[in-house]
């Protein structure tokens, strides 16, 4: 029997995996997700051929790493699943690994550039340990399984260099590689690619704002098929706020916060290096630090349970709007379509019809019906403008972080 293709991603709150086929397209054999790890109980949702399941698991799982072999054992031990019975049906591993530092493309995994990629952990605290910690853990319980790493980053290496550079001592940020790297690519490009495709416009013309929202939140310009701008930085840390990350803050607020700041944290282990600074802001700020929960669903209500949650929604749709009028500009106002993904950009109406309410200036316009509809199961992009007007589209796009490193 021919083998498959088994695609990881690990995001900040979620593991979601695919086991696919080497057709082409590849066919979906499983689809598996964990989500709500930094919020228990976690639940799984899989789905296999018409087979659809959802559940909160009691099982307590709280690394990425748990989350990807409770996945992993139950496909393999699914009685329907013939064709991935064990690690002797899978061909290759695509990884999605957010910090790629300088690599424009994805690299198979060998001693060297696990190496290397080690050397980025510190990048991107709550990932690359993670996506790591998933790849050594594959090299050796399915050692003749090749593995293949995808970055986030590669899809941002075209932002020009005065978007990318911080002013700061040049030869000091070349030597440590401090510049925007920008995360959510594999996303991006599976968006644009289908969002063209939808607007029946080829790629290379094709101009976009697109929001990537959900437990990690960052926004991208996109002009004539390329990133030219995006919000996180050198770290996913930049930019929006997320479930536990404060986004952009005054640099100075490290200094004036604690005393402690500069000291490594007591989660730092020899493997990892994170001050008590990066801890707070990566770990204990955003939703978390303002309400207590990280799950935005509790946040984006119509009535919110407390002041606190409002003013978190509203903190999310101001910080939103700024980059959309500043995205706008950079796109000199030539803009197809404004994108909502992500678990929060895919599934809350209320943010979006907000942020569309507030972007009015720009041509853009909402329709109610479509926008509380929101995209079927089998939709990946939907159109939820209001009629059929000259102004750029605005659409909700389910995106795919496992398949597109297929087709990378
Ligand atoms: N109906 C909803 N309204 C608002 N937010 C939602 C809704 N459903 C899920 N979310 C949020 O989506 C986020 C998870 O997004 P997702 O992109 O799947 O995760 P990750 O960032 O881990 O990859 C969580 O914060 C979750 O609360
Ligand atoms: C880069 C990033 O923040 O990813 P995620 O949204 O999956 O946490
Ligand atoms: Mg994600």
């Amino acid at each position: 029997m021919p083998k498959s293709i088994l695609a990881v991603n690990a995001g900040s709150s979620s593991v979601k995996i695919t086991f696919y086929t080497f057709d082409n397209p590849p066919r979906t054999i499983v689809d598996a997700a964990i989500s709500g790890i930094t919020a228990p109980p976690s639940t799984l949702k899989y789905q296999a051929g018409g087979r659809k399941h959802k559940e909160e698991l009691k099982e307590k799982l709280s690394t990425a790493q748990d989350a990807f072999k409770y996945l992993l054992q139950r496909c393999f031990s699914d009685p329907e699943l013939s064709e991935v019975a064990s690690a002797d049906d899978v061909e290759y591993i695509c990884h999605r690994v957010v910090h790629g530092g300088d690599y424009r493309d994805a690299v198979e995994i060998n001693d060297e550039t696990l190496g290397h990629l080690k050397g980025l952990e510190d990048l991107a605290p709550l990932h690359n340990f993670s996506a790591l910690e998933i790849v050594r853990l594959c090299k050796s319980e399915l050692p003749k399984v090749r593995s293949i790493t995808f970055f986030d980053s590669s899809f941002h290496q075209t932002i020009p260099e005065a978007v990318r550079t911080y002013p700061i001592n040049q030869e000091i940020a070349k030597a440590n590689g401090l510049r925007k790297y920008g995360f959510h690519g594999i996303s991006y490009s599976f968006i644009l690619r289908s969002v063209a495709q939808s607007l029946n416009k080829p790629v290379e013309k094709t101009n976009l704002i697109v929001m990537h929202i959900g437990s990690g939140a960052s926004i991208c310009a996109i002009k004539d098929g390329k990133s030219v701008d995006t919000s996180m930085g050198l770290t996913p840390l930049a930019g929006l706020p997320g479930a536990t990350r404060s986004g952009s803050i005054d640099p100075s607020l490290v200094f004036h916060y604690t005393n402690e700041a500069g000291k490594l944290s007591p989660a730092s282990t020899s493997e990892m290096h994170i001050s008590t600074a990066e801890d707070i802001l990566n770990k204990q700020s955003g939703w978390k630090a303002l309400t207590g929960t990280t799950d935005f669903a509790q946040i984006a209500v119509p009535n919110p349970p407390s002041e606190a949650h409002k003013l978190a929604f509203d903190i999310f749709v101001d910080r939103i709007q700024g980059y959309i009028g500043s995205y706008y500009v950079k796109l000199n106002g030539e803009l197809d379509g404004v994108v909502f993904a992500g678990g929060i950009g895919e599934k809350s109406a209320l943010l979006r019809r907000t942020l569309v309410d507030k972007c009015q200036c720009l041509g853009l316009a909402i329709d109610d019906v479509a926008n509380d509809k929101g995209p079927g199961d089998e939709e990946t992009v939907k159109d939820i403008s209001k009629g059929s007007g000259k102004g750029p589209r605005v659409l909700i796009c389910q995106t795919n972080e496992q398949v597109c490193g297929l087709k990378y």
